[in-house]
């Protein structure tokens, strides 16, 4: 199983430009995340700052117990053997053929032998769909095959955690979706931590087990994918839609004025740019048969339930529409009717600063949630 990745207070400047503050957000062993954000938010940023490429002023992440933001030169070298990164543009070397390139981490890194290397290549060229291509160079081949190669690469010293920086970019919808089934079937043969950065809509409604969200230096929502598909806040309503309605403008921020005459285009008939407002919770995918299921699945819904009281309404019922007759067996009363809830009056870091309306559980014992409510939100 994949390592947890626990994320505390995370602060990112370059000069005095702060890039994001305060992040905090455990990404669970084993399951897939999304990290969406308008450009320029800090994503990439973020990623880099998970393997420690980029030095966070302040907080914590934490891997097996190691702080990246305060080990040694040392610690952070053995940390960082656990991931696997996809870089944008598949950071190939574009002298080498792709099995050189897939084989490099191993000859420089391990002590195999060339005949072991040659076994774990194979493998997984195989497993990104890349048998026969050995021989080709990264100029000869199109950008999807480049994504799947640096995937092949990332794989090769068996990460506990893969960072995937924006799979879709450069590519058509059909190989995002082929790269989206790659990487839902990765997740079900090794069970690692994955962490996807993207904007690409389909994506993050199709693919992850949580999504989070940047914008304006903070992340303002993380947690199950069911709260932000079904999340009335304007700005992830705004995004997953790919509308201009809403606070997103063409630069980072929107003045009240602009937002305002902008409706009244909209009010008045003109399109708002995005597709049709697709709501709700749309299926997941799943692996490709003949693969067995994804460990995380079961993983995930175990600590969903643990928590579905401390969701909004609208999550618990996505939820509760997933669930098959053995899940609702299995879970009992807790796969009932929705919990009404309002919000908080103490917003607690982790609780999502929701409770019960009826008052009749105890807030403070419930099982820590992912989910984080949008500051001054609700
Ligand atoms: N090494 C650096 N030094 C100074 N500023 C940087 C550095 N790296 C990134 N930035 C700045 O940090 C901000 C966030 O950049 P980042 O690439 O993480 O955004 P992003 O959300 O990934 O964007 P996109 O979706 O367009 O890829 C940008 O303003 C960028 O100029």
């Amino acid at each position: 199983m994949g390592a947890e990745v626990v994320v505390e207070g995370l602060t990112k400047s370059f000069g005095r430009q702060t890039i994001w503050r305060d992040v905090t957000l455990t990404l669970p062993p084993g399951e897939v995340s999304v990290m969406l954000g308008p450009s320029g938010t800090g994503k990439s940023v973020f990623l880099k700052s998970m393997i420690g490429l980029l030095k966070p002023d302040r907080g914590r992440c934490e891997i097996n117990g190691v702080d990246i933001v305060t080990c040694s030169e040392h610690k952070l070298y053995e940390i960082r053997k656990l991931f696997g990164v996809l870089f944008q543009d598949g950071a190939l070397f574009g002298s080498m053929n792709l099995y050189d390139n897939v084989a490099f981490p191993l000859r420089e890194h391990t002590k195999k032998s060339e005949s072991e290397i040659r076994k774990v290549v194979f493998e997984k060229l195989d497993m990104t769909g890349l048998n026969g291509a050995e021989k080709k160079l990264p100029g000869e081949i199109s950008g999807g095959m480049r994504k799947r190669a640096g995937l092949a690469r990332a794989l090769v010293l068996d990460p506990e955690i893969i960072l995937v920086d924006e799979p879709d970019s450069g590519l058509d919808p059909v190989r995002t979706s082929y790269i989206s089934q790659l990487l839902i079937d990765l997740n079900t043969q090794i069970d690692a931590t994955i962490l996807i950065v993207s904007h690409n809509i389909n994506l993050a409604r199709t693919v992850p087990d949580n999504i989070g969200m940047l914008f304006r230096r903070e992340l303002i929502m993380f947690g199950p994918r069911e709260v932000l598909l079904t999340s009335e806040e304007p700005v992830v309503k705004q995004f997953l839609n790919g509308s201009r309605i809403g606070p997103i403008g063409m630069s980072e921020e929107k003045d009240e004025a602009t937002m305002a005459a902008e409706q009244a285009q909209v009010d008045a008939g003109h399109h708002d740019g995005g597709t049709d407002d697709v709501r709700g919770v749309v299926p997941q995918i799943q692996p490709t048969p003949g693969l067995g299921e994804r460990a995380g699945v079961r993983r995930r819904l175990d600590r969903v339930m643990s928590i579905l009281h401390t969701l909004p309404p609208a999550a618990q019922q996505g939820i509760r529409d997933s669930l098959t007759e053995e899940d609702r067996a299995r879970y009992g009363a807790g796969a009932g009717a929705t919990t009404a809830l309002r919000p908080s009056p103490h917003p607690r870091n982790g609780d999502g600063g929701w409770q019960p309306a009826s008052g009749d559980l105890n807030v403070a014992e419930l099982p820590t949630s992912n989910y984080r409510e949008p500051r001054g939100g609700q």
